[in-house]
């Protein structure tokens, strides 16, 4: 024995196992900062998705107009994906921030910090989020040398980060006008030849085209975007589990809860010069959920008398 344990499975290895079983689904709840990552992480998420448009919004103040650059990006999916390593966390790698050099060493940079997933997608650098109008991509040549720079640059770094292809073009279209169904598939075709891990079929229209997204694209897992109040209906887990969807993301979950929750807040502390009785957590229970018992804990156990008492 030499007090060596083998190393915490990555994230990747995690969802890669999770994956292999055909008939799960696997949810991810939509993260984008500590604290909604503690509070996913609490609730016994099994994947976590860190979303681009929550980022941009509570680290940039910014809506999803492509403003977050690699840096932010990588910053917050490096910080979330670290809190509990074996969580695995899918994270949104926009465009991949530039040419086929740029999309490789944003892979190799969300690998090394343990991130398990990262989508590229086809729209040009001025993006905006999938389910606004007048999306404008990039041609598919463009689009697949982004893909093949992702999938390289995965294969060179030794790492089982997966490599997901989304594609815009449902909603959007090229200089050349291409766009549409057809279009999207024919990206998600091209997509799983370049070798990609698995497909995102930006906002489709309906079940109906939910369905067929999936017939089209039978061999890879089909990622599906529930984005409250966008242009895809709302389904259940469930009901994307019994269509085929391997993987479910709530992107906008912590921003749709939290916004109403403090502006009721604010509106109560505005109106009555206090705030609602149900927020006084106290400064302790606050703490709680990013870790105050474990670091306190941690602290004692090496002999640390800072926090004892
Ligand atoms: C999934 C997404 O890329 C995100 O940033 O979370 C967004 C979500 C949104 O802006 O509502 C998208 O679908 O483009």
């Amino acid at each position: 024995m030499n007090g060596h344990t083998s190393p915490p499975m990555t994230g990747g290895k995690r969802l890669r196992q999770l994956l292999a079983n055909p008939s799960k689904t696997v949810v991810a709840p939509g993260v984008h900062d500590g604290i909604t990552a503690r509070l996913a992480l609490a609730s016994g998420a099994e994947c976590l998705y860190m979303t681009g448009a929550g980022t941009s919004m509570s680290r940039l103040g910014m809506a999803d107009l492509g403003l977050a650059t690699f840096t932010d990006m990588h910053q917050n999916a490096a910080m979330i994906a670290g809190i509990n390593p074996s969580v695995p966390v899918i994270a949104d790698a926009d465009t991949g921030y530039g040419g086929p050099i740029n999309v490789a060493n944003t892979v190799r940079a969300y690998a090394r910090s343990g991130i398990a997933g990262c989508h590229i997608e086809d729209q040009v650098t001025e993006k905006r989020c999938g389910h606004l109008a007048g999306k404008l991509l990039v041609s598919r040549d463009v689009y697949f040398n982004r893909l093949r720079a992702a999938c390289k640059a995965r294969d060179e770094s030794g790492s089982e980060i997966l490599i997901i292809a989304r594609t815009d073009a449902r909603a959007g279209k090229d200089a050349d006008g291409n766009g549409g169904f057809e279009e999207a598939v024919a990206r998600l075709k091209g997509a799983a030849d370049i070798g990609v891990d698995a497909l995102f079929f930006e906002a489709m229209q309906s079940e109906e085209e939910m369905k067929r997204a999936i017939a089209e694209c039978p061999d890879l897992p089909m990622l599906l975007n529930m984005v409250q109040g966008g242009q895809t209906p709302q389904i259940s887990n469930d009901t994307a589990n019994a269509l085929g969807f391997r993987i479910v993301i709530w992107p906008c979950l912590g921003m749709e809860a939290l916004i109403p929750a403090y502006r009721n807040a604010l509106e109560v502390l505005r109106k009555t010069g206090k705030p609602p009785v149900e927020e006084n957590l106290g400064p302790k229970a606050l703490f709680e959920v990013c870790g105050l018992n474990e670091l306190m804990a941690f602290d004692e156990s090496v002999g640390g008398k800072a926090y004892k008492s």
